[in-house]
């Protein structure tokens, strides 16, 4: 291996992004702007957030194909984002990366497709052969070795993108919108996949995505980013299941529309005069948010619930019943079960602006 000539902070993470701007267009559009994250060996990361929000250029800084305007980017141990052109081929060896649309030789076999590193790498011709065997085994598909990329599937097509990023025994596994142009059974063959790369390899997966379904079959943390800025970050259960940001809550909400807007409140509102709650499955332990025995009668008016990483998510709205104690008292009951937003009652009503989602900023 050739001397790395920066090693990282000794103080640093797996990967670790720090303060890092990059800007296009000599200065007039900030893609990344002051970013600061870390990931640990053995995450699966994500990174979310709408079109344009920065996450591929991100991406891209991590493996060195584009160089930040300031700040550091380290992986493994070593500098990435100062890294000189004889250092970059060593340093992309340790990092695969697959693409929404392959980017697949079209004119070479499938197993040459997944040699194409090695050679780059100098493996004599009958290691590879055995090495691009086990890939295929790997991942899948060493039926299909002697085919042609144009006779292959799209979820095949991933499984020979994904075989090749591992060709050179990478430690981390870069995703961008990996999924994005496979139907949803496709994609969940997929998302097994790479979790079994992960758990069966050890390999530290980051992944790109503006799918929830992603997110919730397969991340273990995540990064929310909007205009180059990550604006919220953590555990993908409790940051999913309890958003604070309006960026996370649209993300989130655009999945499961399990909060209403100020819109729909007020439309529950004329059905319903009591008092209204939104109950976070986040609190709610393991198995579920238990609803029985509270003070005042519950009625479930809205909701959606849906599982991150095999743990319920996801929010209701009750329609509390009975005199305005008992709602009290259910309220407090929920609270030791849950995290409640108190919506109020019609003439009282608590709507906090920042909760909310109307239905104009829903995406
Ligand atoms: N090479 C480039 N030259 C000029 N502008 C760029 C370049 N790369 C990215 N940008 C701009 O930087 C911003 C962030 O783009 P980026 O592709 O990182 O976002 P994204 O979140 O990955 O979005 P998408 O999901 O659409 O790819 C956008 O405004 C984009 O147009």
């Amino acid at each position: 291996m050739p001397a790395i000539s920066q090693p990282a902070p000794p103080d640093a993470a797996f990967i670790d992004i720090r303060g890092v701007t990059k800007s296009f267009a000599k200065g007039s559009i900030r893609a990344v702007d002051d970013v600061s994250v870390t990931i640990d060996r053995g995450d699966i990361f994500g990174f979310i957030g709408y079109s344009g929000a920065g996450k591929s250029t991100l991406v891209r800084l991590i493996n060195a194909l584009e160089v930040p305007d300031s700040g550091t980017v380290s992986v493994a141990g070593r500098v990435v984002s100062r890294a000189k052109e004889s250092e970059l081929r060593e340093i992309r060896r340790d990092i695969g990366m697959i693409f929404q649309h392959f980017n697949l030789f079209n004119a070479r076999t499938v197993a040459a497709n997944v040699a194409y590193p090695l050679k780059l790498a100098n493996w004599p011709a009958k290691e590879r052969a055995a090495r691009v065997a086990e890939l295929l085994a790997f991942v899948g598909i060493s039926d299909k070795a002697k085919a042609y990329p144009a006779q292959l599937s799209g979820g095949q097509k991933q499984r020979v993108g994904i075989a090749r990023a591992l060709a050179t025994s990478p430690q981390v596994l870069l995703a961008d919108e990996a999924t994005s142009a496979l139907d949803p059974e496709t994609t969940r063959e997929v998302l097994e996949l790479l979790r079994k790369v992960n758990e069966d390899l050890g390999i530290t997966v980051v992944l790109i995505t503006h799918s929830m379904t992603v997110v919730q079959h397969l991340c273990t943390r995540v990064a929310v980013m909007e205009k180059g800025r990550v604006v919220e970050s953590g555990d993908a259960h409790s940051l999913l299941s309890n958003p604070r940001h309006p960026a996370t809550r649209r993300f989130v909400q655009s999945a499961l529309h399990d909060r209403p807007s100020e819109q729909v409140v007020a439309s529950i509102r004329q059905r319903h005069a009591g008092r209204l709650v939104v109950v976070s499955l986040a609190g709610g332990g393991e198995s579920g948010l238990d609803l029985s025995g509270l003070a005042a009668p519950a009625t479930v008016v809205y909701g959606g619930v849906g599982e991150v990483t095999d743990r319920p998510f996801g929010s209701l709205t009750l329609a509390l019943g009975g005199d305005e104690v008992s709602a009290a008292r259910a309220v407090e009951q929920l609270r030791q079960r849950a995290t409640v937003t108190d919506l109020g009652t019609a003439s009282k009503p608590q709507l906090d602006p920042a909760w909310s989602i109307s239905e104009e900023g829903d995406q």
